[in-house]
């Protein structure tokens, strides 16, 4: 995956490990087209030099917001990345404007309250911390502006965390566009989140991943 990296005796790499998908070592001897990799966990492992993968030992303690930031762009980089992030709560992570998200299996109040959609209001993408909120508001901005329906796709594997997502997307759109308006004493905003429970009715299906079938 993109550009070769010349990976020399000594150089710190990420090779696969069966237990831990990839993990990370000091290259020991290379023969031909294999390295004898010490690995960090102390055991020695041989790989082929095309299965191996440098790794960024200046990159940032608390992982970067934005992926393209990375210096490789390699799944094992990545994944540290997310992981780094995840490991302080950071769930969300951009790779330019595509938002990653990961399921914290775990309430997160704090970032989903009224002060936090309030700050993204308006904020251009990337100026804040990477957030569902960031996206709807990007989408309802060229909405407004372009004066045509916009669409936010939302994929990942059953229970990755799309309803989630999609209901937290719901909120803040009923947020910035419907609180003015009352229908029978409630606001827009109200009456599109009650809707919820219906379109899980209709969508969902208890699947090994996920129990929520309401
Ligand atoms: N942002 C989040 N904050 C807190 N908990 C979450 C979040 N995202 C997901 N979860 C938890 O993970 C569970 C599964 O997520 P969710 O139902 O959104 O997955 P899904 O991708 O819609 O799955 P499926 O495709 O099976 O319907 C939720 O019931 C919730 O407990």
């Amino acid at each position: 995956m993109g550009t070769p990296v010349n990976i020399i005796v000594g150089s710190h790499v990420w090779v696969e490990d069966p237990d831990v998908a990839w993990i990370d070592g000091q290259v020991l001897k290379i023969t031909g087209n294999d390295a004898e990799i010490e690995k960090t966990n102390g055991k020695k492992v041989t790989a082929n030099l095309s299965k191996i993968y440098p790794k960024d030992m200046e990159a940032p303690a608390g992982g970067v917001d934005d992926m393209t930031k990375l210096s490789y762009l390699h799944e094992p980089g990545v994944l540290q990345n997310l992981k780094t992030r995840y490991e302080l709560n950071e769930i969300y992570t951009y790779t330019g404007n595509i938002l990653i998200a990961i399921n914290p299996f775990q309430r997160l109040p704090h970032l989903y309250d009224g002060h936090m959609m309030q700050q993204y209001k308006g904020a251009p993408l990337g100026e804040l911390s990477p957030h569902v909120f960031a996206v709807a508001d990007v989408a309802y901005r060229a909405m407004i502006n372009e004066g045509k329906s916009n669409s936010i796709l939302v994929s990942g594997e059953s229970g990755a965390g799309k309803t989630e997502t999609t209901k937290m997307l719901m909120r803040y759109l009923a947020f910035l566009g419907g609180r003015a308006a009352k229908t029978e004493g409630r606001t827009v905003e109200q009456q599109v989140l009650e809707s919820n429970p219906v379109l899980e009715a209709f969508g969902n299906a208890k699947t090994v991943r996920n129990n929520n079938s309401r």
